[in-house]
């Protein structure tokens, strides 16, 4: 590459360099932080509550367990881990995204939630942790906002221990073409109007549907997976694919 080449990747469907996929996905975020929240609950018709429960169930936390919840944004699995891991153990709920952080900080501190989490601001991409250190690592509807995800999976596989799980609840590709059909239209003409009635910011929920469109199918995760060197990694699609669930063991 020449130096004055510079390395593109996809904003949505927009073809944008690098760095500048960084800062419109942290603008997105830092945007939609404060009804973050209230918008999930909207666009999925709570459903989002009901794929994470299956993640939580599969992440096969015990007390005791360190848990990372990378790009955990406002916490929701963290709060459930948080409890599972118990006094002895310890959740970080980590994101690149300081607003999302802090209301999240807000909603686990207003739930009770206190001694065992921990918050950092990190980039999934290079992970400020030492090798081997989580039993558990979760990424919900995370992966696709990330530049490099190559990398972030190289980086998640090297701080888990060995043994240790890497779940990812992500959007993917619904394996029925009328139930495709219908989600399009949903999430092309209907959520970025909802994102504008509710957030007052439809340009960000149009990027959100766009970046569901532009993540890699379940097949393909699997096998990017593989490639971060996880193991026995398998997959489960919820709600005829729109989302999928991938899980892999570190040996
Ligand atoms: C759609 S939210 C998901 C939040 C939460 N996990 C949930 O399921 O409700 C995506 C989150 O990914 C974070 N994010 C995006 N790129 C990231 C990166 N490279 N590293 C860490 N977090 C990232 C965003 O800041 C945002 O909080």
């Amino acid at each position: 590459m020449s130096p004055t080449e510079k390395r593109t990747t996809h904003f949505g469907y927009q073809e944008v360099s690098v760095d500048e996929k960084a800062s419109r996905v942290a603008d997105v975020f830092h945007s939609v932080a404060a009804r973050y929240d209230i918008m999930n609950d909207l666009m999925s018709m709570g459903i989002h509550r009901v794929w994470k429960r299956l993640a939580i169930e599969r992440a096969g936390v015990r007390p005791g367990h360190h848990v990372l919840d990378i790009a955990g944004g406002t916490g929701d699995l963290t709060l459930k881990f948080s409890r599972l891991v118990g006094p002895r153990g310890k959740v970080v709920l980590a994101d690149i995204n300081a607003s999302m952080l802090r209301v999240g900080r807000d909603k686990l501190m207003d739930n009770g939630v206190g001694g065992n989490v921990e918050y950092v601001q990190a980039n999934a991409e290079c992970l400020p942790f030492p090798d081997n250190s989580f039993d558990c690592i979760t990424i919900a509807f995370g992966l696709r906002n990330v530049t490099d995800k190559d990398a972030a999976l190289r980086s998640m596989t090297r701080v888990l221990k060995p043994g240790g799980r890497l779940l990812v609840l992500e959007f993917s590709k619904p394996n029925n073409a009328l139930l495709s059909k219908a989600y399009d239209e949903y999430s092309f003409r209907l959520l970025p109007k909802m994102g504008e009635l509710v957030a007052g910011d439809g340009e960000s929920y149009r990027y959100l549907a766009e970046s569901i469109r532009m993540h890699p199918d379940q097949e393909t995760l699997k096998a990017m997976m593989e490639s971060a060197g996880l193991d026995r990694v398998e997959y489960t699609n919820l709600t005829g694919g729109i989302v999928a669930l991938h899980r892999g063991i570190k040996l």
